[in-house]
């Protein structure tokens, strides 16, 4: 876990050894403090150089190790000693040093990196924050204000650009006769600006502005304000309480499960040339994904007028997408044309055309016809059989669906929707190609609507129904923000467009004229159905692209939701009309309602074999709804309340709501109940049906 060598005759060289990213386990806590002992008690030994093999210095404590009791050195004391001791340490920074490994690097009495070198405290994302001394060191280093403006200022003593463990060596043998004492770290005083309570203050503002209720960010401005005000000693020990509240919080143990969720997602591993058809709002985002890449494009349209809009936002969106990233747009990987014909060399095309079965159907066999038989042919639809496609092609196996979500160039998540005649090759390509893209991609089954949009469903009914009964769009929207949701379902729905769902109920036969005319009021398909939605769309209301929605904006496309009286009539007057006495509804019932019914909705996925773990709809609630991530997602945030009281409680609501199949409890969550409450990660145990593919 690390290895001891002595160099230049004098330099004891102590590297880091454990892959991928030498994570300070405690196995390598012990081979270092073993190597300390060796070199400081070795008279041949004048310096100490500490470096972390295959290019990372450190990625930072073991994460995995937090899930069980403590083992091994503790960190603070190993570090202090290293600190301490009397032969000059230099740190040789290659690749990341992060969190435990930026808190070993600041204890070594130098430190020289590699002009690639990331180094970092990103604690606060895994929930809570550098607790080795780190808070206590850097603010010591580099001074209160440095620190709010940028963490690389004064932190190193050398940047190369050969290996930084030779450089460190050289370095190590000029620092043997220098005094010690000013490179002790934890001995500096913090440099303040004399605004310290203000500035702190206002830091505090901002974070609670960005972060509603997330702990971790806040604990580090109390550590802050520690290392401003008290010697290292006492600082250290404030760092530490901090530490045991977060360190135990649900917050952390829900952001350190997302860490390895996303990571357990994304497993999966040619695509030189791909086709897109259809440049219109998805088309265009996933050309630009593409060609991001290094993919050459060829996009096609139906008529040269929209080829030539198409073409003309294309080019503008990869100009501003690669003036943000500082590169060159890569325009010359595109090609635009009217004609399939061109296609018929490409490695993968993505039909990205309206959600109509029969044009995609035709689309299907014509890429057949065209295309060579190795081509994988995908479609970005948002919930139609991938299969039946595929059965119009003469490579059912090579057909997947990709499915984007919108802005396709913006947001993270990819599902890759395996048909039951999807070849693994097939999808482990898509899959693959989504990481190459940047995005998160989590293999799903083939059934309505997917994973995302199915379980959207029965959340966005419980907080229409909320309305019905007494609630308004903000009451609820204010629930769910103070959840954790940068918006609530309401404001969400006004930004995505309010015209898209009230097409598929009309497709669907729930309004419009197909609908059968012996439902009774408020019924719809044999269960419960809030009419309210359809007559906000009959206003010509499609959200904030109007000027208005469940909100009033001040323009079209405005983003300043205010509350609209217009909607608080409609509400009466259709409570009025129906007979409904409006109720007070509190905010557990709000969120209890909406996201007790999405998870429920998640175990019918899981037990149709529709998600492979309750991981990967973690993930696509993460990154493709924006569900808080210090909740975890909706899976984890129902094992965190007990499934025996999500049960419980669904089981009253659907009581009261008999009319709402939603809310009946899911087979598998009595299951998960009856057999003693697995952890997430054993849910996959009990579920007897699963997909071919996942
Ligand atoms: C390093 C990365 C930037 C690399 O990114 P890349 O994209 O190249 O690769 P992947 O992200 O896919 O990662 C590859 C592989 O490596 C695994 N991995 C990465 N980092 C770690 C890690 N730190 N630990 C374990 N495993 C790691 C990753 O999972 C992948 O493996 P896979 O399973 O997919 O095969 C990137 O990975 C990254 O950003 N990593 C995280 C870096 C990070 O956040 N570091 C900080 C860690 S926390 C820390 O260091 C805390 C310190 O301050 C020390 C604290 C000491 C005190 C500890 C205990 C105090 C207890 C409190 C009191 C309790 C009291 C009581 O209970 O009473
Ligand atoms: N808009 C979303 O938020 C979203 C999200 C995920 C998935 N989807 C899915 O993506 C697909 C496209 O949706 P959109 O919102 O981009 O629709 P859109 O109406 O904005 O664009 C569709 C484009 O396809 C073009 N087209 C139609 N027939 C064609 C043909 N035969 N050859 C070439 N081009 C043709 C049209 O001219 C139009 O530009 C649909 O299946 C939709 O369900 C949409």
């Amino acid at each position: 876990m690390a290895r001891y060598e002595l160099v230049k005759r004098s330099v004891a060289l102590i590297t880091l050894t454990n892959p991928p990213v030498n994570a300070s386990s405690s196995a390598v806590r012990h081979a270092i403090a073993k190597s300390m002992k060796c070199a400081l008690s070795d008279p041949e030994v004048t310096a100490v150089v500490i470096c972390g093999e295959n290019g990372s210095f450190c990625g930072g404590a073991d994460i995995r190790e937090f899930a069980g009791p403590l083992k091994g050195p503790p960190l603070v004391p190993l570090l202090d000693a290293i600190e301490a001791g009397e032969k000059p340490v230099v740190a040789a920074i290659e690749g990341v040093a992060l969190g435990g490994g930026f808190e070993l690097a600041l204890v070594c009495h130098y430190r020289i990196a590699h002009s690639k070198a990331r180094l970092g405290f990103p604690e606060v994302t895994l929930g809570i924050l550098p607790a080795a001394g780190g808070t206590q060191r850097l603010l010591r280093l580099i001074g209160i204000p440095a620190a709010a403006i940028s963490l690389k200022l004064g932190i190193v003593d050398q940047v190369t650009e050969q290996n930084a463990c030779e450089v460190a060596v050289e370095f190590a043998l000029r620092a043997v006769a220098k005094p010690l004492l000013s490179r002790r770290v934890s001995m500096l005083t913090t440099r303040c600006p004399p605004d310290l309570d203000a500035l702190l203050d206002a830091v505090t503002m901002q974070v609670k502005k960005k972060a509603p209720g997330v702990m971790a960010p806040l604990a580090c401005i109390q550590a802050v304000r520690a290392a401003a005000t008290m010697p290292y000693y006492k600082g250290i020990k404030r760092e530490g309480e901090l530490m045991a509240t977060l360190f135990n919080s649900g917050q952390a143990w829900a952001l350190q499960y997302c860490f390895f969720a996303q990571r357990t997602a994304g497993k999966w591993t040619l695509i030189r040339s791909a086709a897109v058809i259809g440049l219109g709002t998805m088309g265009r985002g996933i050309a630009v994904c593409l060609a991001r890449v290094g993919i050459s494009v060829i996009a096609v349209e139906s008529e040269k007028k929209l080829l030539e809009t198409g073409r003309q936002m294309v080019i503008g969106m990869l100009e501003r997408d690669a003036k943000r990233r500082g590169v060159s747009a890569s325009l010359n990987l595109f090609k635009f044309t009217l004609s399939l014909h061109d296609l018929k060399d490409v490695d993968l095309v993505i039909e990205v055309v309206f959600e109509d079965m029969a044009l995609k159907k035709r689309v299907f066999q014509e890429l057949s016809k065209v295309c060579r038989p190795a081509t994988l042919l995908c479609t970005n639809t948002s919930g139609l059989d991938v299969d039946a496609l595929a059965g119009v092609t003469d490579r059912p196996h090579l057909v997947v669906g990709m499915h984007f979500f919108s802005p396709a160039h913006v947001m993270k998540l990819l599902e890759v929707v395996c048909g039951p005649r999807s070849s693994s090759e097939t999808i482990a390509t898509a899959m693959s190609l989504g990481k190459r893209m940047g995005k998160v991609s989590v293999a799903v089954g083939n059934c309505p609507g997917f994973v995302r949009n199915r379980m959207l469903k029965p959340y966005i009914d419980q907080a229409t129904f909320l309305l019905e009964e007494g609630a308004t769009p903000e009451q609820i929207d204010k629930a769910l923000e103070d959840f954790g949701f940068a918006m609530g379902v309401f404001r969400m729905s006004d930004l995505a467009g309010l015209d898209v769902g009230w097409r598929v109920r009309k497709e669907s036969g729930l309004n419009g004229s197909d609908v059968d005319p012996e439902s009774p009021p408020r019924r719809r398909q044999g269960r419960r159905y809030c009419l309210i939605p359809d007559m906000v769309c009959e206003q010509g209301r499609f959200g904030q692209k109007t000027g208005g929605g469940w909100y009033m904006y001040d323009k079209r496309g405005g983003t300043n939701a205010k509350p609209d009286p217009l909607i608080q009539n409609l509400l009466e007057t259709y409570r009025s009309k129906y007979g409904i006495q409006p109720r007070n509804i509190s905010n557990q019932e709000i969120v209890e309602r909406c996201l007790f019914a999405l998870a429920n909705e998640g175990f019918g996925i899981l037990e149709d074999g529709m998600a492979a773990r309750p991981e990967d709809i973690d993930v696509i609630y993460l990154f493709g709804y924006g569900f808080p991530r210090h909740r975890g997602g909706p899976m984890f945030y129902a094992s965190m309340v007990g499934l025996e009281r999500v049960l419980k409680r669904l089981e009253h609501y659907h009581q009261a709501h008999p009319d709402v199949p939603h809310l009946k409890p899911s087979p598998l969550l009595k299951t998960l109940v009856a057999c003693g409450i697995p952890p997430v990660q054993k849910w996959r145990e009990h579920i007897k049906t699963m997909h071919s593919h996942l």
